[in-house]
């Protein structure tokens, strides 16, 4: 099979990481004879630094003639001066729009090698923890029109959330499709008591599940949902959310799970063109040192393989390679347990592909 994937380093450990999944990717292609061709774009503070704009038009149009695209992570604070809309994260925002990425899916499972990473009580962890996160990604607040203005010789700032019910959909379909394929539960989680968004977020996706009698739906707010993630997650399947609400609690769940460094995430749209990375940042404390997990990318290389591609053996190839360097017990600095090998980035993804 030959393959075009863009690719997006970005800034901070985004190359660092960005590098051992590409790297794994190649050793994939070698194993199962298939050919994926690069196209370098660039895209947040390093877009800035060159092109004098988070986005560049090039990288857009690159993303749209490949098969799917590969990111590492966008800025820092190089960039904490520059005007709001020049931002490194407005390119990132951009391009999820640009795409029509509308569903973003944020796994939370807990690797068996990892319960001793995890921070919940063992009684807990033992339960199981294996649910996702699907987070409307382009629309709500960080869509709607962001204003700064002189009121009585102070400033007031104003940021408006809004959804349709056609967005709102959607994304439920996405939710509603996944949670057949595996517990058959959906938890709804919204702020009804509070958000007219919510309100209609509720309804809609209740009109929704109607379609999908075989899944269970409940709804829970997010406030309560922040804190059972950490009392019990193992009675979430499918969690689906809004923008805001998604961003924070796939932060959250995580770290249940051992480490941000370790969870992939997949962006979707209507077609088969997929934005494919891990769900954490630039980590600019880390850049340069060699300290990133590298897991996060090459998983989110493995979903890519998956959902993009259709390549299921690949795609388990890469996540059977990741578990049985765990098992021989290696592990980065954000994993590491009495015990372990601790090891770097670059040594993290030679091990992985070595196991592939
Ligand atoms: N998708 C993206 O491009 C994306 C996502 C989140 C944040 N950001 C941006 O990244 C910058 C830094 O944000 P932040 O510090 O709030 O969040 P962050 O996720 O970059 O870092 C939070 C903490 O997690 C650690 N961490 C993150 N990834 C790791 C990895 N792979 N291995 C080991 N440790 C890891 C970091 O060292 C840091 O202590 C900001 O400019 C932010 O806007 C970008
Ligand atoms: C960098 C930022 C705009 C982004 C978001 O909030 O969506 C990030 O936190 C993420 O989770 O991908
Ligand atoms: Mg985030």
């Amino acid at each position: 099979m030959e393959k075009k994937i863009a690719v997006i380093r970005g800034d901070g450990i985004g190359p660092e990481i960005v590098n051992e999944a590409v790297a794994v990717l190649d050793a994939v292609a070698t194993r199962f004879g298939h050919t994926f061709r690069y196209s370098d774009v660039l895209m947040g503070g390093c877009a800035i630094d060159e092109c004098g704009v988070p986005l560049p038009q090039a990288t857009v149009d690159a993303c749209l003639a490949s098969d799917a695209v590969l990111l590492g992570a966008v800025g820092g604070p190089k960039w904490d001066a520059v005007p709001k809309e020049l931002r490194p994260e407005r390119g990132l925002l951009g391009l999820r729009g640009a795409l029509g990425l509308y569903a973003n899916i944020r796994p939370a499972r807990l690797f068996p090698q990892l319960r001793r990473a995890c921070p919940l009580r063992p009684e807990i962890a033992d339960k199981g923890i294996d649910f996702l996160v699907v987070r409307e990604l382009i629309g709500g607040v960080y869509f709607g029109e962001h204003r700064s203005e002189q009121v009585d010789g102070q400033e007031k700032a104003t940021d408006i959330m809004a959804y349709s019910e056609e967005e709102i959909r959607r994304i439920a379909h996405v939710a509603f499709r996944l949670a057949e394929k595996r517990r058959k539960k959906v938890t709804s989680v919204d702020k009804a008591n509070v958000l007219a968004t919510s309100r209609l977020w509720r309804r809609v996706v209740a009109q929704v599940a109607q379609g999908y009698p075989d899944v269970e739906l409940s709804h829970m707010y997010v406030d309560n949902c922040a804190m059972q993630i950490v009392r019990d997650p193992s009675q979430f399947d499918v969690i689906v959310t809004e923008n805001l609400f998604g961003d924070i609690l796939s932060d959250e769940a995580s770290i249940i799970t051992g480490s941000i460094g370790m969870i992939p995430s997949a962006s979707l749209g209507g077609g088969t063109l997929g934005l494919y990375e891990p769900i954490h940042g630039s980590a600019p404390d880390i850049a340069g040192t060699d300290a990133a997990d590298p897991i996060g990318t090459i998983l989110a290389a493995a979903e890519l393989l998956r959902d993009s591609f259709d390549l299921m053996e690949e795609a388990r190839a890469v996540e059977d390679a990741v578990s049985r360097v765990l098992d021989a017990g290696y592990r980065c600095g954000d994993i590491m347990t009495k015990g372990c090998t601790a090891v770097g980035c670059r040594e993290m993804g030679r091990l992985i592909r070595e196991a592939i």
